[in-house]
């Protein structure tokens, strides 16, 4: 499953960049935020769950967002995320593991860790609610997936070909994400969530929390994942360029009560 051919220029150097990144020894121990009760109360509360990403850059971004993380966070959830993403990788995104830890202690939502963590030791850089697992990289998800849940991690298994989602639930994974964007080209296509979720086999359908990332930026879009089965969205881009606030609450359609 693990394999760095063809891959753009921009993931191999993020990858690398990860390779070479050192973890912590000492393990941590986190008490988490229920992703699947942040989407379930969103959905009660009329809202759109949306996991609100924030990117201050990143490979396919012109120019960086410098204002303070915690303002931009504490508008996405005034927006109605149900939950946040916040970027950990410095190289390549503009994030860090304390731009995390501030924003998490700041907020009462959900946090997912977004990066690109490839060893057991990346785990244990800096607490959060949910971590992501790419299944194109690891070579033993089930062992990582194990990792994340005894430290007390949820994980969000990513996946983006029809093969890695079979490897992400005979792995035992309860919450997936298909992302739209191919890494291997850095291109976009909704179509990706489309065809991927709807190979997840019935039984296993009501076990799996489902999200579609990346891509999203209109109503319209939001109506095709929704339809196509997603449970939640992740997004980045069209939150983060211009007013964040406003952004999340046109994708959410409506604001926190
Ligand atoms: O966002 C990028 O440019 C990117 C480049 C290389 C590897 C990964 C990348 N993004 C990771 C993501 O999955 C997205 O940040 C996330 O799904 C949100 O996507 P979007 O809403 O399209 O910003």
């Amino acid at each position: 499953m693990n394999t760095r051919d063809g891959l753009a220029p921009a993931v191999r150097s993020i990858l690398d960049a990860a390779d070479g990144r050192a973890g912590r020894s000492e393990p941590v121990s986190v008490r988490p935020r229920s992703l699947p009760d942040a989407i379930a109360a969103a959905e009660a509360d009329g809202r759109v769950p949306i996991i609100a990403e924030l990117k201050p850059t990143s490979p396919t971004t012109e120019g960086e967002r410098t204002d303070d993380p915690v303002e931009l966070a504490e508008a996405m959830v005034e927006g109605g995320a149900a939950a946040l993403s916040v970027l950990t990788e410095p190289t390549h995104f503009g994030g860090s593991p304390e731009t995390l830890r501030r924003v998490r202690t700041a907020v009462g939502v959900p946090v997912l860790r977004k990066d690109f963590l490839l060893r057991e030791e990346h785990l244990d850089v800096v607490e959060a609610d949910v971590v992501l697992l790419i299944a194109r990289f690891l070579d033993d998800l089930g062992t990582m997936l194990e990792a994340a849940r005894s430290r007390g991690f949820q994980a969000l298994v990513e996946v983006h070909t029809e093969a890695e989602l079979e490897a992400a639930l005979s792995a035992g994974a309860d919450i997936v994400g298909v992302n739209n964007r191919d890494l291997a080209k850095l291109e976009v296509d909704l179509g990706t969530f489309d065809r991927v979720a709807g190979t997840i086999p019935a039984g296993k359908r009501e076990s799996v929390t489902l999200i579609a990332e990346s891509g999203v930026s209109t109503r319209e879009d939001v109506s095709r994942m929704r339809n196509a089965g997603a449970d939640a969205l992740l997004v980045g881009s069209a939150i983060m360029d211009g007013d964040v606030r406003a952004n999340t609450a046109r994708l959410t359609g409506g604001s926190r009560k």
